[in-house]
């Protein structure tokens, strides 16, 4: 098959879709294997196009167009609205659009082929049930790639303009500052704006500099570690309902992972909280300011609280000192009141301190911050406490560098494991969501046979909320009934004919997709098309009549067909309307279709029917204490239903009061 064979897809199409893809067979490929996430990638393709164009492709490999099956109108409602539903399961958007791509068909073929697809999503379905899979397969997205926050704090320098060019190719400079520089003394003013510089390149010294690290390696993991760990942490909830999913499946034996152990390791790693010398850091350096400012405080008030309480009796020989050259009356001081300066400096000093677990020359970095100076009032030394809050932002970040160096180059070699991993589980979606719907609504695979047949034990539309079981056969399906291969179904109004009717659409539609039915059992016959009409609302006008008969002469070309008509009587008067009916039927049952119909003339359609016609009914059988109508959902076989007009009367009857409900009286005894 080449792609020009699908229809729809002419030269041009073809050209973009093999642009797309690489070649025509990468292409044909895709379109098959229902890649509807891949061609909405193309511009102007909408999601509506790309599944048409995939069903398209689908149905030329097998011979047969999409909109063949569904004949009518109603037929493709009664698709969509199963669709819905079918769509409902899925967990993601991959596996909502893949399943959106199957159609029914007359294809034995492409039945079968889904039929084993069913079979074995079901058995899936069934192994992973209770397992909570699906709450990890609801929280998978698309895969973001996004070049994360930008680094402030370093920058990357190289001497050399080919390794400059290179890094800004590899979009480098989008994460982190590039520079190329020339000398030493480039270097050097570089330094002065970044916490780290790392250099490429040996031309030039770097050794005096201690804001500047000779690079081990250009690979983007040491570079821009951050940018590494950005790609896993956007998609960390994703990642982990892959991780999480795909050990469920392990767990099953549904499929097996290679690679999971070390891609899970790896993420708990990113996710561990920081590096306990690094949050170390942190808290000092929020807290040193205030806890100088605080200690300065207290020695101030201290002083002022001993100095006032003391006096100081200066001799004549300290008066002469101080008054003398060079003399300063605080040398005196110093001499008289040195002891206590000493000891409220040392207690705000400790008071600094306690409880920052300071290491090392912290303590006396600390220290230093508050002057051993004799003066009132101290103060916090504040252009050293900008060194030293300085010094430790380096610390912590060159601690943070080294931990994120580490996570990001175990990281780095595992996105194809992402990807692949991401790919499989939104494939195995698509499986997981076709068996749910099949194992959640208790359907069951249909027997084909050959004889024109449909007919089903215990059906329950999937349109009703609490639908009653319905058992139905038309044709020889050996599950009832008799061989006529058409039918009238008559009976009480609000019976269940025209639900009745849908759901053998529903069986139909489901079973032609190759798919399970909403039955206990089941068996039909290939049909190649399913006419399905809807009640039409009163009398058509004669150019409405036209149009309708026309419809119908469809209905008298080759091939089998499942005709379901819901009282096509309104089409025109009664007498006219069963003579039509009546040879509808001749023409469908002569050409080897099904057929049931719905209509209230089932007597005088009998009367003109020229081959076997089948009338069955569904019957009220009373009323309940609230006067409801008790009906048998399930036809009776050659059985005419009446519309039981009596059982309204008694309703009537029994509920009206007075004179009215007298009437009715009178009315309901002529029935008896
Ligand atoms: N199998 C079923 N289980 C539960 N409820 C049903 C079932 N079949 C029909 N009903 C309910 O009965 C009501 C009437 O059904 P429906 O319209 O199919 O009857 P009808 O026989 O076509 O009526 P009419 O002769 O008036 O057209 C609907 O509201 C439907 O929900």
């Amino acid at each position: 098959m080449k792609l020009l064979d699908v229809p729809g897809v002419g030269s041009k199409l073809s050209e973009r879709l093999i642009t797309r893809y690489g070649d025509e067979e990468a292409a044909l490929e895709a379109l098959l294997r229902g890649d509807v996430a891949g061609l909405i990638e193309m511009r102007g393709m909408s999601e509506r196009q790309a599944t048409a164009l995939v069903q398209r492709a689908r149905g030329a490999s097998y011979g047969v167009s999409p909109a063949a099956f569904l004949a009518t109108e109603e037929a493709a409602r009664i698709y969509s609205s199963l669709m819905e539903l079918l769509v409902e399961e899925a967990h993601t958007d991959r596996a909502r659009q893949r399943l959106l791509t199957l159609f029914p068909s007359s294809s034995r073929e492409m039945i079968e082929e889904n039929r084993r697809l069913a079979e074995e999503a079901v058995a899936t379905a069934k192994r992973l049930q209770n397992t909570g899979i699906a709450d990890h397969l609801s929280r998978l997205r698309p895969l973001r790639r996004g070049a994360g926050p930008r680094v402030r704090s370093r920058s990357v320098a190289t001497d050399s303009a080919t390794t400059f060019r290179a890094l800004k190719d590899r979009g480098i400079d989008r994460t982190v500052d590039l520079h190329l520089v020339e000398s030493s003394r480039d270097l050097r003013d570089l330094a002065q704006g970044y916490d780290l510089v790392t250099l490429l390149g040996r031309s030039i010294d770097s050794l005096s500099l201690p804001e500047v690290e000779e690079a081990v390696g250009e690979e983007e993991w040491y570079l821009v570690p951050e940018r590494v760990l950005h790609h896993y942490q956007e998609n960390e909830t994703t990642i982990d309902a892959l991780l999480k999913a795909a050990e469920i499946l392990e767990v099953a034996e549904v499929a097996r992972f290679e690679g999971l152990e070390g891609l899970s390791l790896s993420m708990a790693k990113l996710a561990e909280e920081g590096d306990p010398e690094v949050q170390r850091l942190e808290r000092l350096m929020a807290e040193v300011e205030g806890r100088a400012e605080e200690a300065v405080a207290w020695a101030n008030r201290e002083l002022k609280t001993r100095m006032e309480s003391c006096s100081v009796t200066l001799a004549g020989d300290d008066l002469l000192l101080a008054l003398g050259k060079g003399g300063d009356l605080r040398d005196v001081f110093r001499s008289r009141m040195g002891e206590t300066f000493a000891a409220v400096l040392r207690s705000a000093r400790e008071r600094a301190s306690s409880g920052l677990h300071l290491k090392g020359s912290e303590g006396a970095r600390l220290e230093e911050l508050i002057s051993p100076e004799v003066r009132y009032p101290l103060e916090v030394d504040r252009a050293a406490l900008a060194v030293f809050v300085q010094e430790m932002r380096k610390r912590a970040e060159a601690r943070r560098l080294k931990a994120r160096r580490e996570v990001a180059k175990e990281l780095s070699g595992m996105w194809e494991l992402v990807v692949a991993l991401h790919e499989r589980l939104l494939d195995f979606d698509f499986i997981y969501s076709l068996g749910s719907f099949a194992l959640s609504r208790g359907l069951a695979m249909p027997a084909f046979v050959e004889e024109p047949c449909i007919g089903f034990l215990e059906g329950r539309s999937l349109f009703l909320k609490d639908p009653e079981p319905v058992s139905y056969s038309v044709g020889h399906t050996g599950l009832a009934g008799g061989g006529e291969t058409t039918a009238i179904l008559s009976g009480v109004n609000s019976g269940g004919k025209t639900a009745l009717l849908e759901l053998v659409a529903q069986v139909a539609v489901l079973a032609h997709m190759g798919l399970p039915v909403p039955a206990r059992s089941c068996r039909l016959s290939l049909f190649e098309s399913l006419y399905h009409f809807g009640k039409s609302r009163g009398t058509l006008g004669a150019g409405a009549f036209e149009a309708t008969i026309r419809k119908f002469s469809a209905l008298a070309g080759e091939g089998r067909k499942l005709v379901l008509a819901d009282e096509l009587e309104a089409m025109t008067e009664p007498g006219a309307s069963a003579r039509i009916i009546a040879s509808l039927l001749g023409e469908l049952s002569r050409g080897g279709s099904v057929a049931i119909f719905v209509s209230h003339l089932a007597e005088e359609v009998a009367r003109f029917a020229e081959t076997a016609v089948r009338i069955d009914g569904i019957e009220a059988r009373g009323l309940d204490e609230e006067y409801r109508l008790i009906v048998d959902r399930s036809p009776r076989y050659r059985h005419l239903a009446k519309s039981t007009p009596e059982l309204i009367l008694e309703r009537l009857a029994r509920t009206a009061e007075g004179g009215e409900s007298e009437f009715y009286g009178r009315l309901l005894s002529k029935f008896r």
